[in-house]
C-alpha cells in the first residue's frame, strides 16, 4: 500500500485535489487520479493537479482530470497552485511564475482583510483561434471558428472555437437552467471536428459587461466551473459583438472577472482560491 499527502483545494467550485511534488514521486498520477477524484470511493474532485519543481519558473503544475486524462492547462488550479505555492512556503513573493502545459503563467495573489490569500489574478496569455492550433478539423479552408455551425445529436449548434492552452468551443443560446448537459456534453466534447475532444461551454448574454455559463469539461462532465472555459467565453462574446472586453461570467460555482486586453492581446482573469482540507490518502 502507498499513501500520499494532499491538500483539497477549490477555485470557483471547481474541487482538485493538489499534491506536492517536491515531496512526493507519483508512478502514475493518471491512475491516481481516476481513483482520487471518485466522489464515492475516493477523496472526490473533478481532478488531480500535481506541483512540481521547475526549471523555468517558481513552480510547475500538472493537471489530469477526473478520467485521467491530462490538460495543457487549467485556469482555476492556476490560482489555487498560486495559494499554495504561497501558504505552504514553497515561494515567498505575491507574484508567482507557474510553468504549464501552455506555456508559463503570470499568478498574482490577492489577500482578503485578515492578510490571507483569498484568489488572484491570472495573465492567461493570448488566445489562440487558427484551427490547427485548437486544434480544430474544419472541412474548408476557415482561419477561424466564428458562430460555426455544427450538428450534436441531429441539432445544429453555432460554436466559436478557442484555444485557452486547452481547446474550447463556445455555444450562446438562451436559458442555460434548461440544457441537460449530460446528454448534450459528450456529443460535443467527442464531435469529429476536434480531434482532441473539447471543453464546451454554453453561455448566456445578460448585458455587454455580464456573461452567464455552464461548461461539459473534456474528461470530466459538469463541473461547476472553468476557469479557461470563462476567458474562452469572454473572448468568443467579444468576437460574435455580444460583450465588451472586460466582462464577470457568473458561473454554477461563482464569478470570474475577465478582460480581454486590447494592446496586448492578453487574458486576465480573477477569481477566487480556497483551501478546503489536508489529509492523507492510502491506496
Ligand atoms: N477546469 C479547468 C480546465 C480543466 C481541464 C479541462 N477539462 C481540459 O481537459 O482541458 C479550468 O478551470 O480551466
Amino acid at each position: 500500500m502507498a499513501s500520499v499527502n494532499f491538500t483539497k483545494m477549490q477555485g470557483t467550485g471547481n474541487d482538485y485535489v493538489y499534491v506536492n511534488g517536491f515531496e512526493n514521486t507519483i508512478a502514475d498520477p493518471a491512475a491516481l487520479a481516476r481513483r482520487i477524484s471518485d466522489r464515492h470511493f475516493g477523496v472526490g474532485s473533478d481532478g488531480l493537479v500535481l506541483i512540481l519543481p521547475s526549471q523555468v519558473a517558481d513552480v510547475r503544475m500538472r493537471m489530469f482530470n477526473a478520467d485521467g486524462s491530462e490538460s495543457e492547462m487549467c485556469g482555476n488550479a492556476v490560482r489555487c497552485v498560486g495559494k499554495y505555492a504561497r501558504d505552504y512556503g514553497l515561494v515567498d513573493s505575491d507574484l508567482i511564475r507557474v510553468e504549464t502545459g501552455a506555456g508559463i503563467k503570470l499568478v498574482r495573489l490577492l489577500f482578503d482583510g485578515a492578510g490571507t490569500v483569498s484568489g488572484a489574478t491570472v495573465d492567461m496569455g493570448e488566445p489562440e483561434l487558427t484551427p490547427e492550433r485548437i486544434p480544430a478539423n474544419p472541412p474548408g479552408d476557415e482561419t477561424r471558428l466564428v458562430s460555426h455551425p455544427i450538428d450534436v445529436r441531429g441539432q445544429v449548434y453555432r460554436i466559436t472555437a478557442v484555444s485557452m492552452g486547452n481547446p474550447h468551443a463556445v455555444v450562446f443560446t438562451h436559458d442555460i437552467d434548461a440544457l441537460d448537459l449530460t446528454r448534450l456534453g459528450p456529443g460535443f466534447e467527442r464531435h469529429p471536428l476536434f480531434p482532441n475532444r473539447v471543453n464546451t461551454e454554453f453561455a448566456e448574454v445578460i448585458s455587454p459587461r455580464q456573461l452567464r455559463m455552464r461548461v461539459w469539461e473534456r474528461g470530466a462532465g459538469e463541473t461547476l466551473a472553468c476557469g479557461t472555459g470563462a476567458c474562452a467565453t469572454a473572448v468568443a462574446a467579444v468576437l460574435n459583438g455580444h460583450t465588451c472586453r472586460e466582462v464577470d461570467v457568473e458561473l454554477k460555482g461563482g464569478t470570474l472577472h475577465i478582460h480581454w486586453d486590447e494592446s496586448s492581446n492578453h487574458v486576465h482573469m480573477s477569481g477566487a482560491a480556497t483551501t478546503v482540507f489536508d489529509g492523507c490518502y492510502t491506496y
